[in-house]
């Protein structure tokens, strides 16, 4: 068929417009050029109206008057003098075409200058021997050859330091081995410059290594409330790298977005229970504190210490079920939290084949926070009774089905101490403070990707949930607002945080004997409105349990409002600390 003609002003339409185009943008140039001190003046005046208005602002109300009169001296002055008036409009132009004045930033310089390029090119050199082989027809990694193909994207700081690198590496690089990785990451850590932290991304596909800097995370982060919903836990703030929320934060005045490490819980969780393991001295009772806080929020909380002491502050609040520091406290406490995770299953089961929805006592969360466990093991051991660890089995097994959070911290020297149903159903993990990469991988089961900081602050450390990524970890400052040593912004911020409390002041007391395991007294187990005859072996099943032993028990009557008789008073500067 033949083709037919354009119309014609289709053929020729397009070189008409362009040529159009063409004029006017002339047109547009040379009136710009001819413009110019015009165009400078009017911004210059438009400058100085911004800069007169933002002084009449920042002026306080009652200078106002005087300033006015101030200009409008000058003005009344200006206009009677011979060729004031004339004189002011060209100052003012002056002014305005000065302030008016293009200023342009000199271009960025291209490419590295001759220190950074030195730097690139030894990281090059040093990389020689891992990223090339024997035989390698066309090598990326040669000893004198171009370090511009392997490093495609590099960023420096002001002092010359790299900040960030895209290194290619050969395809037949172990890339996937765990050891090759890391010697490469060792390198890298010492030739980038030790002192500072480092995310390594792995790109196995494209055959490419991602080296960032990492600021350090901030340490400043006070106990608050987070805004989270029913069944989270905030545990501490993060990259913003591998966490797209953000939670608002209160910086003493000021507000700022971060991203936290948020722990779900509860029956749709798929990691129900937590473990935290760090030395001494690296925050692991302050994550302990700061879930119980969080966790009064909504539900009620077990504390069993085998540590120092530092739960004080939650005896007698609201919520708080019990304060557990001596064996026995500990074992009736632990007994009576299997026994409830028992009775919930079977009242949860019972109304679910009657086909009612689960009863409210059994969706209210309960949390069991235990500090140091291990402690507990050999003082057991030597009374020839239980290890109050083996009580966990039913909370741990069947917690999330029961709404029951079990959160165990332990330090590394006693976790061969840690039983096996802990080990096991734990898969919430953090490790706080300094720990060897063989101890990181042990409690994450994964090793971080990123090096470790120089000084690592208390509450600083990593959190894995389940199998997800290892995560930088800050934990929010949660001190023991009885402890001397709290300073009195931390004190108040942990204190505006605890509930309220269920018994006066002058009734709650510390019985000393609590304060350490080996002379703990025997606590009378009726607190719990549970008798041990009717305790069942908590390592049974619930399967196993006959439903009519399992007792249901009053949840409202906390433990801690039926004081025992010969107590002390807290101590004077605990008291002090929560006088208003
Ligand atoms: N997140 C944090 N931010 C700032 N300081 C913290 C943080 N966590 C802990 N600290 C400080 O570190 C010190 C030790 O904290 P903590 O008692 O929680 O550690 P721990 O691991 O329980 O050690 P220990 O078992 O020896 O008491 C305390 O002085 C505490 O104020």
């Amino acid at each position: 068929m033949a083709r037919r003609p354009l119309p014609r002003i289709l053929s020729t339409g397009s070189a008409q417009i362009a040529r159009g185009r063409e004029l006017a943008r002339t047109a547009a140039d040379s009136a710009t050029d001819v413009l110019h001190p015009l165009i400078s003046i009017t911004r210059g005046l438009r400058r100085l109206a911004a800069a007169g208005r933002r002084k009449w602002a920042d002026t306080p109300k009652d200078r106002r008057g005087p300033l006015l009169f101030l200009v409008a001296s000058v003005v009344l002055v200006v206009a009677l003098l011979p060729y004031g008036p004339l004189l002011a409009v060209i100052s003012v132009m002056a002014a305005a075409a000065w302030h008016g004045r293009e200023q342009r930033t000199p271009p960025a310089p291209e490419g590295p200058d001759e220190s950074q390029a030195e730097r690139l090119n030894s990281l090059y050199e040093a990389l020689v021997p891992y990223f090339s082989l024997a035989g390698d027809p066309s090598p990326l990694y040669a000893h004198g050859g171009e370090w511009q193909k392997a490093f495609p994207e590099y960023a420096f700081d002001e002092s010359g330091r790299v900040t960030q690198l895209v290194i290619r590496y050969p395809a037949y690089f172990t890339d996937g081995e765990i050891d090759s990785r890391t010697r490469i990451e060792q390198l890298l850590h010492a030739k980038c410059g030790r002192g500072r932290e480092y995310h390594f991304a792995w790109d196995e596909e494209g055959n490419r290594l991602t080296v960032t800097v990492l600021p350090p995370l901030p340490t400043d982060v006070a106990a608050q409330r987070f805004v989270t919903a029913p069944g989270e836990t905030v545990l501490g703030i993060t990259d913003p790298t591998q966490v797209r929320r953000t939670l608002p934060l209160t910086y003493g005045e000021e507000q700022r977005d971060v991203p936290p490490v948020v722990w779900r819980t509860g029956v749709r969780s798929t990691e129900p229970h937590l473990l935290i393991m760090g030395q001494p001295g690296s925050g692991t009772s302050s994550l302990l504190r700061s879930i119980a806080l969080q966790a009064l929020h909504h539900g009620d909380v077990v504390i069993v210490e085998g540590g120092t002491g530092e739960y004080a502050c939650f005896t007698g609040r609201k919520g708080v079920l019990a304060v557990e520091c001596g064996l026995t406290g500990a074992l009736a406490s632990l007994e009576w939290a299997a026994t409830e995770t028992e009775r919930r299953l079977i009242a949860a089961n019972r109304a679910r084949q009657a086909g009612h929805p689960p009863p409210e006592d059994t969706r209210r969360p309960l949390w069991l926070l235990l500090d140091r466990p291990s402690a507990f093991a050999p003082l057991a051991a030597a009374d020839g009774r239980k290890d109050p660890q083996s009580l966990l089995q039913v909370p741990l097994r069947h917690g999330r089905a029961a709404n029951v959070t079990v959160v165990v911290a332990d330090q590394f020297d006693h976790a061969d101490a840690l039983s096996d149903a802990v080990r096991q159903h734990t898969r919430a993990r953090v490790v706080l403070g300094p720990a060897t990469a063989d101890q990181l991988a042990g409690v994450l089961g994964a090793l971080p990707a990123t090096t470790p900081a120089v000084d690592v602050p208390p509450g600083r450390g990593y959190a894995r949930l389940g199998a997800g990524p290892v995560h930088r970890l800050q934990v929010p400052s949660t001190p023991d607002p009885y402890d001397d040593e709290t300073g009195e912004a931390d004190r108040e911020a942990v204190l505006a945080l605890l509930p309220p409390r269920t018994t006066p002041l002058e009734a709650e007391t510390i019985d000393p004997a609590h304060t350490d395991p080996v002379e703990a007294e025997p606590l009378d187990t009726d607190r719990f409105q549970t008798q041990p005859d009717d305790i069942e072996p908590t390592d049974a099943e619930p399967t196993a349990v006959n439903p009519t032993d399992a007792k249901p028990l009053d949840m409202k009557k906390a433990p801690v409002e039926e004081e025992e008789p010969e107590t002390e008073p807290l101590p004077t500067k605990a008291v002090a600390a929560e006088a208003p």
